[in-house]
């Protein structure tokens, strides 16, 4: 009912929406919102109230002066008792006039670090009354008397955050390779130094050095799309699941989720970065893009859940999984290998080889947080001191966690894909695979040596296997970023653009400045003259 009121609205684009969830005082700890609905039997209405400044929603994006609806959550409070966050669907600005209705405060945070246009927003509310049925029934609800019906299952208020994580992947996907796409090209076009003094100067794309900056994000960017892929399918199942009534599968689809979403947001962010850099002063100019991109990508290691505190949240998992499968209880099959109690096998440095050593990371990780607390509490610290204490390495532990799934999922999608592909796109493909693991051995390398069978030598090799792999996948560079097919309108870049007009491109886009309006700018006559005639 309440979907049939509000959807078509949405759909035909009457109702435009934001999700005003976070607060000054509150984004992470969702138990603090301070936002209270308090349910008024005796008008069927509920009451919306900021009590306090930090009470003021901020941050969702939209809400300064584009939206005129938004859900928003807050303490749904009824007869008395406050039954926690609620999510509820409230019009803040007249339909006609866009003016914010009477008891609405609402208006615009300020400049950030970029998303420049998505006008983030403040607002307050001051006894601002909605009716009853503004609140989003679906998982809980409030009689016309007040009386409460709880949710079948608490967790379901969290849901939307799922999906936007889920979604979070494949949009790493998308940005890495717009970035890749931009450098590469830039890389193919720009040519620097004079390593042989016989020779012109080379393209800076056959610096090794570069390619090592470079192929990483190129790599990332199918691994992520494929991981995207996975995480999806198995978000479209669970929510299927749920649909049913049956919620077993939603904690494995959270715990993934989240780090999931937390190690491919912290990787695009570095590695966007990787492809600013490679480009030198040019990288730095906003007309390449990359600075813009560079602003987009890590903003998404904070929204939706800020990254710490999501791979805490799947390390809260893995440490409950460790504990089940120690008493032998069946595992998720993401968290199962946990319970390998195998001999460590002798190291094979092939792809197989790598993906297992991961997983043995993880659980050895896993297995030394587990040890860590067990020994704080027995001495006497809290759990919560103890989980604390130890949550540096339950960070790392997630994140080794994380890094299996997506070595393992990337080589099973490409080798699965492989079957239906040209040979030497089946090859390229391969390539990048083999690439991304090898990278990954040699960023963990402590790890591996720390909790797997690998030794010196199976390093020197891994070492000599990426530098041959960047030599493979050189030739193919500028075709693989091309084949990302990105129109130049959507890349919006300098250095980017297909026909690698780019020292061009950059002298049009100086020239538009409105400082190259007139060969002498006001600021001369108003501070520097006086300035050098003393007399400011
Ligand atoms: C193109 C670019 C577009 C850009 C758009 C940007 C838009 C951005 C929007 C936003 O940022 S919206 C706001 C996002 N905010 C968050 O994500 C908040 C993050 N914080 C939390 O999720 C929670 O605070 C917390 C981390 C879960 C901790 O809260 P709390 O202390 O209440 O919970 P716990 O005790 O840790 O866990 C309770 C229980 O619930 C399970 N659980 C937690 N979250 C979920 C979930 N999302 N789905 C399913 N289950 C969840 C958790 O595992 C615990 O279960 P048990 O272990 O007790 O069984
Ligand atoms: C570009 C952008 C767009 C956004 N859009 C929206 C939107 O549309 N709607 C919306 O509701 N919100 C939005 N947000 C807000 C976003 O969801 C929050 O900023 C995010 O959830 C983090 O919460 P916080 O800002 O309170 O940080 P905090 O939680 O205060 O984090 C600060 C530090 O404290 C640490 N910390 C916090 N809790 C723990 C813990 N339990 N254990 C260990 N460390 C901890 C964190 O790791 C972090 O280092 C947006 C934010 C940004 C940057």
């Amino acid at each position: 009912e309440q979907q049939e009121k509000w959807v078509p609205r949405a759909v035909n684009m009457e109702i435009i929406g934001t999700y005003a969830q976070t607060e000054l005082g509150h984004g992470t700890f969702l138990r603090g919102l301070e936002t209270t609905a308090t349910y008024d039997p005796n008008t069927e209405e509920f009451v919306l109230n900021s009590p306090t400044l930090t009470a003021y929603k901020w941050w969702p994006g939209g809400l300064a002066h584009t939206a005129n609806h938004c859900v928003v959550v807050a303490q749904l409070h009824s007869k008395g008792v406050n039954h926690g966050v609620h999510p509820f669907i409230v019009q803040i600005r007249d339909e006609d006039t866009h003016m914010p209705l009477p008891g609405v405060k609402v208006g615009e945070i300020g400049p950030k670090l970029s998303f420049s246009t998505a006008n983030n927003g403040f607002l307050g509310f001051d006894n601002f009354r909605v009716p009853r049925d503004s609140m989003l029934m679906k998982n809980a609800q409030v009689l016309k008397d007040g009386t409460y019906v709880k949710s079948r299952l608490s967790k379901l208020t969290y849901g939307t955050m799922v999906f936007i994580r889920v979604m979070i992947v494949t949009d790493m996907a998308y940005y890495l390779s717009v970035g890749a796409t931009i450098a590469i090209r830039y890389s193919a076009v720009r040519h620097q130094s004079k390593p042989k003094e016989n020779e012109p100067e080379p393209q800076i794309l056959d610096y090794v050095t570069q390619q090592h900056k470079l192929f990483i994000a190129l790599a990332s960017s199918h691994a992520f799309r494929v991981t995207g892929q996975w995480l999806w399918t198995t978000f479209v199942r669970v929510n299927k699941a749920l649909t049913s009534g049956n919620a077993d599968t939603l904690p494995e689809l959270h715990a993934v989720a989240c780090c999931l979403k937390a190690v491919t947001t912290r990787d695009a962010a570095s590695m966007v970065e990787a492809c600013r850099m490679s480009c030198g002063g040019h990288g730095y100019m906003t007309s390449s893009y990359l600075p813009i991109l560079y602003g987009i990508t890590t903003a998404a290691c904070t929204y939706e859940g800020e990254n710490t505190v999501l791979l805490l949240q799947t390390a809260r998992s893995l440490v409950k999984a460790w504990q089940k499968g120690s008493k032998g209880k069946p595992l998720s099959p993401t968290e199962a290998y946990l319970m390998d109690k195998s001999p460590v096998p002798k190291w094979e440095n092939t792809l197989d080889g790598i993906i297992a050593g991961f997983r043995r990371v993880s659980a050895g990780k896993v297995q030394d947080c587990v040890s860590k607390i067990d020994k704080l509490v027995k001495m006497g610290t809290s759990y919560e001191d103890a989980w604390n204490q130890t949550s540096v390495r339950l960070v790392a532990a997630s994140e080794a966690h994380s890094r299996a799934v997506i070595l393992a999922t990337f080589r099973a999608e490409v080798s699965r894909a492989a079957a239906a592909l040209s040979p030497p796109l089946a090859r390229v493909l391969h390539q990048l695979v083999h690439l991304y693991t090898v990278y990954w051995a040699l960023e963990r390398v402590g790890d591996l040596l720390l909790y797997t069978s690998i030794a010196e030598r199976d390093v020197q090799e891994l070492q000599q296997q990426y530098e041959d792999l960047l030599q493979k996948i050189r030739p193919n560079t500028v075709g693989l970023v091309d084949a990302f097919d990105l129109r130049d309108e959507i890349l919006n870049s300098t250095l980017g653009a297909y026909d690698g007009r780019v020292y061009e491109r950059l002298m049009e886009e100086a020239l538009k400045s409105p400082l190259n309006a007139e060969p002498v700018n006001q600021s001369f006559h108003k501070y520097l003259k006086p300035f050098m005639q003393g007399k400011l």
